[in-house]
């Protein structure tokens, strides 16, 4: 298992936006030394930029050699253009780590000389606060220690999960990647139904947030399966038991609901794949 100090050389982060300014963030925390860390960002958002230059890390460098890490966190759209620029800054020893949903590792290799190394992931937005979690997969190219390596760099956000398939990452970016969105939209119009049914609007909105984030973490720290968690609260013929009527509906309900959702958004990334 690698720590972020047996990185044999520099991680240069390209594009540090909200996902890659988290990574950066979860790497600096956890001790990555500022001197060998770079970014590359036309832009950054003022607070990354306040980290970067809080920490000294170096923004936009016209040199400093090949990185052992090159990790990629622009937008999928612009990684054509993006890759163009920046794969001439890699060696054969660097490793590549894509966080960019949709791009496949035939695109990302594609930019690279035969035999670069290349991992693509997919982490989601707790990474900000050290709860995300992302799912990677590697090329045949990555040595055993640049997958060490990877794998601390991921985890420096949240937990970490390896599959050999690469199909499965559209199917995870669909559940991990975009969950999160789906989450807050429940808290969203957890909040409107209430403020709708006659709860004060700012009200409604306290309650939604803390019962979305209290069943969240009453399900982390308890272990316990969901579906268990969901039968304590249901009365028999109670209140519950008279939403879950709805909610669970074969036809309706969250079920098929969120299957559509997530048959949609992995249908999206398998569209960004260039
Ligand atoms: N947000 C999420 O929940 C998740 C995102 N991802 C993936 O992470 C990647 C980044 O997403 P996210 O952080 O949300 O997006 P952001 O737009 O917040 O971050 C992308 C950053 O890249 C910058 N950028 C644009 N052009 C260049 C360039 N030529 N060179 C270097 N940097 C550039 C952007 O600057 P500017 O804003 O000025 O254009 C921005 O700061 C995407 O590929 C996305 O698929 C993966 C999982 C979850
Ligand atoms: O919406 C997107 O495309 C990105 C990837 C997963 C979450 N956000």
């Amino acid at each position: 298992m690698a720590t972020l100090s047996d990185i044999p050389g520099r991680v240069l982060l390209v594009g540090a936006g909200k996902m890659g300014g988290a990574m950066l963030e979860g790497w600096l925390d956890l001790g990555l030394d500022p001197a060998r860390a770079a970014v590359i960002d036309p832009a950054p958002p003022a607070e990354v930029a306040a980290l970067i230059e809080a920490r000294g890390v170096a923004l936009n460098p016209l040199n400093g050699g090949p990185p052992a890490v090159m990790l990629l966190a622009v937008k999928p759209q612009v990684a054509p253009d993006v890759l163009a620029r920046v794969a001439g800054l890699a060696d054969a020893g660097t490793l590549i780590v894509s966080v960019m949903a949709g791009r496949t590792l035939g695109f990302l290799q594609s930019y690279f000389p035969a035999g670069a190394a290349v991992v693509r992931s997919i982490p989601n937005t707790p990474a900000a606060i050290g709860r995300g979690v992302t799912v990677a997969v590697a090329n045949g190219a990555v040595s055993p220690d640049q997958m060490n390596i990877a794998d601390a760099l991921l985890r420096a956000t949240g937990g970490v999960e390896w599959v050999e398939d690469e199909a499965l990452i559209d199917v995870a970016t669909a559940v991990s990647g975009s969950g999160p969105a789906y989450v807050f939209l429940l808290a969203e119009a957890l909040a409107a139904a209430g403020a709708q049914a006659g709860l004060p609007a700012d009200m409604a909105d306290r309650l939604a947030r803390a019962t979305v984030a209290g069943a969240g973490e009453l399900m982390v720290r308890t272990g316990i399966d969901p579906a268990q968690l969901r039968r304590n609260v249901t009365s028999p013929n109670g209140t519950t038991a008279a939403a879950l009527a709805v909610l669970m509906d074969e036809e309706k309900g969250f079920g098929p609901l969120l299957s559509e959702a997530v048959a949609a958004a992995a249908r999206r990334s398998r569209e960004l794949a260039g």
